[in-house]
C-alpha cells in the first residue's frame, strides 16, 4: 500500500500499463524517458527526466490526427481513464472518447503529467540523482514553457511532427498558448479554455496565500518532509480550500449551500462545521491531500504565476502571434472570476490584431473556474463544433 504521493506515483508507473487503454502494444509502459537534458527557464538542465502519459484511440498512418490534452493545476495524465489514486473516471472522460467531442474514434489523444507534477512525471518528489533523496526545493522552479518543452519532446518521440490540435483548461490552456508560440508550425488547432496569456496579480496574491499555508505547516521541514515520514497536511489541505473557493461562485455557493446548516438544526456556537459550505470544504482540503504532493503544489502554482506571455513579447501580447496559421477557439465561463472572459478576450484580440484565425464563446454559466470539468453542453456543443470543422480542413 503506497504511504506517500511518491510511493504512489512510483507504484502509479509500475502499474500504468494496467491502467490505461494502450495505444500501441510494442509501448507497453506509459511513460517516457528522454535521452537529451531538459533545458530549463532556471538555467538549469534536469537529467533524467521522465513523463507518464496515457494515450487513447489510435495514430493513423499520416500521424496527422494527434490531440494532446494539457491538465489543470492539479490534475494528472489520467483524463480518460480511471485514476488509480482516487478510483475516479479521468477527470475528463465526458469529452474524451468514442463519440464524444474529442472523439477516440478518429483521434489520437495524448495526455502527460506535467513536469514538476506528483503523478508520475520528474518533480520534487522525484529522486534527485546528485544525493540519492527526493529533490523537495532542490528541483529548480519549473515554468509552463518547460512544461511544453517536455511535451514536446514526447510529441516528438512519437513521431508526430505536427499536433491536430492541443486543448486545455485553467494551466492547461496556459499550456495550449505557449505550444502556439514556441512551435507555431506544430499546432494545427488550439483550444485555450478558462485561461488567460498571464497570471493576474489577484491570481498570484491565492497562489501566494496557498504556499505560505503549506510552508507554515511545521510538518513541511522546508520541503524535507519525504526524509521524517511527515507530510505537511493540514497546510496543503487549507491552501486547498482557499484555492477551491475561487474554482467555484458566489452564485453558485449560495444555489448549493447558502447558509444551511450541516447535520444540526441551530447554530452550535463554537467552531466546529456548522454551515455545510464549510464541511464542504473540509471534504475538499482533505481529500485533496490524500491526492497530491505539497511541494508539487509549490511548483504548479509557481508555473502559473510566472506566465507572461507579453512579457516575452517586450509587452505586446499581439507580437506573440504574428505570422500564426494555428486556427484558435477561445472558451470561457460567464462566472469565471479566476480568469475572467476579459483575460480570454484580451488573447482574442491580440490574436485578432496579428491577423490570426480564431473564434471565441463565453459560455452562459453560474458553475465558475471549474465549470470546464463538469457536464456543460454548449461547451461540449461549442468544441465539437470547432474540432469538427478543424478536423473538415485537415482532410481527418
Ligand atoms: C483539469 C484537470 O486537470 S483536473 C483537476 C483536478 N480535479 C479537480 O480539480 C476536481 C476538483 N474539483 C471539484 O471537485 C469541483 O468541486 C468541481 C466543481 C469540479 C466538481 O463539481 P461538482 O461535481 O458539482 O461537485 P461538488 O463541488 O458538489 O463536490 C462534490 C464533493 O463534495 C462533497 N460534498 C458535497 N457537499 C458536502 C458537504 N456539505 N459536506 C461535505 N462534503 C460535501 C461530495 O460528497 C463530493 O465528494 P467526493 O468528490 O469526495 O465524492
Ligand atoms: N480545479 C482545477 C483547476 C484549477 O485551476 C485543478 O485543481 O486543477
Amino acid at each position: 500500500m503506497p504511504t506517500t504521493i511518491a510511493d504512489t506515483a512510483r507504484q502509479d508507473l509500475e502499474n500504468a500499463a494496467g491502467n490505461r487503454e494502450v495505444y500501441d502494444p510494442s509501448s507497453p509502459v506509459a511513460h517516457f524517458g528522454a535521452d537529451e537534458p531538459l533545458l530549463l527557464d532556471a538555467g538549469r538542465a534536469l537529467s533524467p527526466f521522465q513523463i507518464a502519459y496515457n494515450t487513447y484511440g489510435t495514430l493513423n498512418e499520416a500521424k496527422s490526427n494527434a490531440v494532446l490534452v494539457c491538465h489543470a493545476l492539479t490534475g494528472d495524465h489520467y483524463a480518460a481513464s480511471q485514476s488509480p489514486v482516487t478510483g475516479k473516471p479521468g477527470w475528463w472522460s465526458s469529452i474524451i472518447g468514442p463519440g464524444k467531442p474529442i472523439d477516440t474514434d478518429r483521434f489520437f489523444v495524448i495526455c502527460s503529467n506535467v513536469i514538476g507534477g506528483c503523478m508520475g512525471s520528474t518533480g520534487p518528489a522525484s529522486i534527485d540523482p546528485a544525493t540519492g533523496e527526493p529533490y523537495g526545493l532542490d528541483l529548480p522552479v519549473i515554468t509552463i514553457r518547460d512544461m511544453v518543452r517536455a511535451q514536446a519532446m514526447l510529441v516528438e518521440r512519437l513521431g508526430i511532427d505536427t499536433l491536430f490540435a492541443v486543448i486545455g483548461g485553467s494551466m492547461g490552456g496556459m499550456q495550449v498558448l505557449q505550444w502556439t508560440v514556441s512551435y507555431p508550425d506544430k499546432v494545427f488547432a488550439a483550444l485555450p479554455i478558462a485561461t488567460g496569456a498571464r497570471h493576474s496579480s489577484q491570481n498570484i496574491a491565492f497562489h501566494e496565500v496557498g504556499r505560505q499555508a503549506v510552508m507554515a505547516d511545521p510538518d513541511w521541514h522546508g520541503g524535507r518532509y519525504f526524509a521524517v515520514g511527515k507530510r505537511p497536511r493540514k497546510g496543503l489541505a487549507v491552501a486547498r480550500m482557499a484555492a477551491h473557493v475561487t474554482y467555484l461562485s458566489e452564485m453558485a455557493l449560495h444555489r448549493k449551500f447558502g447558509r444551511n446548516l450541516q447535520d444540526r438544526e441551530t447554530l452550535g456556537f463554537g467552531f466546529d462545521a456548522d454551515f455545510q459550505i464549510e464541511s464542504y470544504l473540509r471534504h475538499q482540503g482533505m481529500t485533496f491531500v490524500d491526492r497530491f504532493d505539497a511541494n508539487s503544489y509549490l511548483y504548479m502554482t509557481r508555473a502559473m504565476d510566472y506566465f507572461d506571455i507579453a512579457g516575452d513579447f517586450g509587452g505586446r501580447l499581439a507580437n506573440a502571434f504574428l505570422g500564426a496559421k494555428t486556427r484558435f477557439c477561445l472558451v470561457s465561463f460567464s462566472s469565471d472570476w479566476l480568469f475572467p472572459t476579459e483575460e480570454n478576450r484580451a488573447v482574442v484580440h491580440a490574436l485578432n490584431a496579428a491577423a490570426a484565425s480564431v473564434s471565441f464563446v463565453e459560455i452562459e454559466t453560474d458553475r465558475g473556474h471549474d465549470a470546464f470539468l463538469l457536464e456543460e453542453p454548449h461547451f461540449f456543443a461549442a468544441i465539437d463544433g470547432f474540432v469538427s470543422s478543424a478536423a473538415r480542413a485537415r482532410g481527418l
